[in-house]
């Protein structure tokens, strides 16, 4: 057993059956070797249909297709552009036609050698396009590689990210950009082992896509610390009418080649993948999504260009509609990314309009009857505010709870939870999803444990009418031009 196979088998069949203790063995060792996943792939039917594709909101009962794939190119003259349709309409030698046209348009692959662009076919023997002289309709966004890539291969690399103490993988999001169109044709078409060169510090990977077209040998072979991967995209075929899109996507570091194809074209796109801020979020700055699309970007611009509205400035609260895992430390930093619906659009808005918003959790009503055993003063001057915490924290476990039953549960959590409590916050909504906040003991008639709940809210400080921020947005220099999506007059 190798050093990598050792102490996974933990089980009672270890000792009276060795056999399920060796592929228990082998299946702990492929375990214990993985860092993380190095590569996935997979395959994507083509069929021919006219229905959209993804009229079936879930993809549990209809596997997603892809239509054939249509090449369009330009002629080196750059004065016509051709079109190919893969598969092959016509069957055999004659469908290919198209594809030796094409074979004629493209240009020898090289590769990079010490910096520079190196043309070897007894290293590479390819040819291929630049993505500026080609377009399709194919797109790996659309049958569902780019969700698996980010699920499979980005946790292994979303750690803290250049220039950035702590980026969380939810605010990461992958990009496929396309690169190349490549022909590996036999004889002897080829690219050997080698390790591609990234187009700058955020690129984390490759992915192949291998388009429909008839051809042996060609293997992608992907090897990372001592594990292999071995795609072979020819013999794929059950019936002449089973085609498919083949791909495979691996981390940059991963040495890989193309064995030689022995018969026919073997087409394929590749992208660069990019680790990126999840592209299009809602709190990029500047924003992709125009706020002023959103009723509520209009209404809060009125509101802030008005002296009757917060003219000392003041706080406005919104308990959010949805449910977030808001009891951890780590979402303060997590949850405005993480945020949905209606609760990111007014996160948005706010931070785009005025900056000064965060998230806080708010304790449930602690004035509750069920607290009997500790007394309640409704002549307390803070009887009837809020208790809000100084942003979001961890649960809370207290072993406060008085022994005499003195101290009153007010008191217990205020002391506990770092928290003011507010009255001066004027709140939209009311709480919605709670979570466990904090755990303490009590003391009545018998000792017990007490918990109460917080819900998350977004807090909003507005700045008064003559603070510099409300000055700039009156005089047109906020931070969301309005470049569309006026509101219409009611
Ligand atoms: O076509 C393939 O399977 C891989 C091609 C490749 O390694 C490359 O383009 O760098
Ligand atoms: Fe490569």
């Amino acid at each position: 057993m190798s050093s990598s196979e050792a102490g996974l088998a933990h089980s009672s069949a270890e000792d009276d059956n060795p056999e399920e203790t060796f592929f228990l063995s082998k299946i702990g060792g492929a375990v214990s070797s993985h860092k993380s996943v190095f590569c996935c792939g997979g395959s994507t039917p083509i069929v021919a249909d006219d229905d959209s594709r993804f009229d079936c909101g879930t993809t549990d009962k209809k596997q997603l297709t892809s239509p054939p794939v249509i090449l369009r190119w330009d002629l080196p003259s750059g004065k016509a552009i051709r079109k190919l349709t893969l598969p092959p309409i016509v069957k055999g030698e004659e469908g290919q036609t198209a594809i030796k046209e094409l074979l004629q348009d493209c240009s020898p692959a090289t590769f990079g050698k010490n910096g520079e662009e190196v043309l070897d076919e007894a290293y590479r023997k390819a040819a291929k396009l630049d993505s500026s002289q080609f377009s399709t309709n194919f797109n790996p966004h659309d049958v569902g590689i780019i969700d698996v890539i980010t699920q499979t291969l980005l946790p292994g690399i979303a750690k803290p990210f250049p220039d950035t103490e702590s980026i969380w993988e939810e605010h990461l999001g992958v990009i496929a950009e396309l690169y190349k169109l490549n022909i590996y044709s036999a004889p002897s078409g080829k690219f050997r082992p080698h390790v591609d060169t990234p187009r700058g510090a955020t690129q984390f990977g490759s992915l192949v896509v291998c388009l429909p077209n008839p051809h042996q040998g060609g293997q992608l072979r992907v090897a990372h610390h001592g594990l292999e991967m071995e795609w072979d995209w020819s013999n794929k075929r059950k019936t002449e009418d089973d085609e498919s899109i083949e791909w495979a996507a691996f981390y940059s570091d991963c040495e890989h080649e193309v064995k030689e194809v022995t018969s026919g074209h073997r087409v394929t796109l590749t992208y660069n993948l990019y680790v990126h801020e999840r592209v299009g979020g809602i709190m990029r700055d500047p924003p992709t999504l125009d706020l002023s699309s959103m009723v509520l970007y209009h209404r809060v611009k009125e509101a802030l260009a008005s002296p009757a509205f917060m003219k000392d400035g003041g706080t406005l609260g919104f308990y959010c509609r949805h449910a977030y895992a808001h009891t951890n430390d780590y979402h303060n930093e997590r949850l405005p990314m993480a945020l949905k619906g209606l609760d990111a659009v007014f996160y948005a808005t706010f931070y785009h309009l005025v900056h000064s918003v965060g998230m806080h959790a708010v304790m449930d009503d602690l004035n509750d009857e069920q607290y009997s055993f500790s007394e309640v003063d409704s002549n307390d001057e803070d009887y009837d505010a809020e208790l809000v915490a100084t942003g979001l924290h961890g649960i809370q476990i207290s072993d406060e709870g008085g022994d005499d039953g003195s101290a009153s549960v007010r008191e217990i959590v205020k002391d506990a939870w770092r928290s003011k409590w507010r009255k001066d916050i004027h709140w939209f909504g009311e709480p919605g999803h709670q979570e466990i906040a904090i755990v303490h003991l009590a003391y009545g008639n018998q000792p017990s444990i007490v918990w109460h709940y917080s819900s998350a809210a977004i807090l909003v400080t507005i700045p008064g009418f003559n603070s510099k921020v409300r000055k700039e947005l009156r005089e047109g220099r906020g931070p969301c031009q309005e470049t569309a999506g006026q509101e219409k007059a009611a």
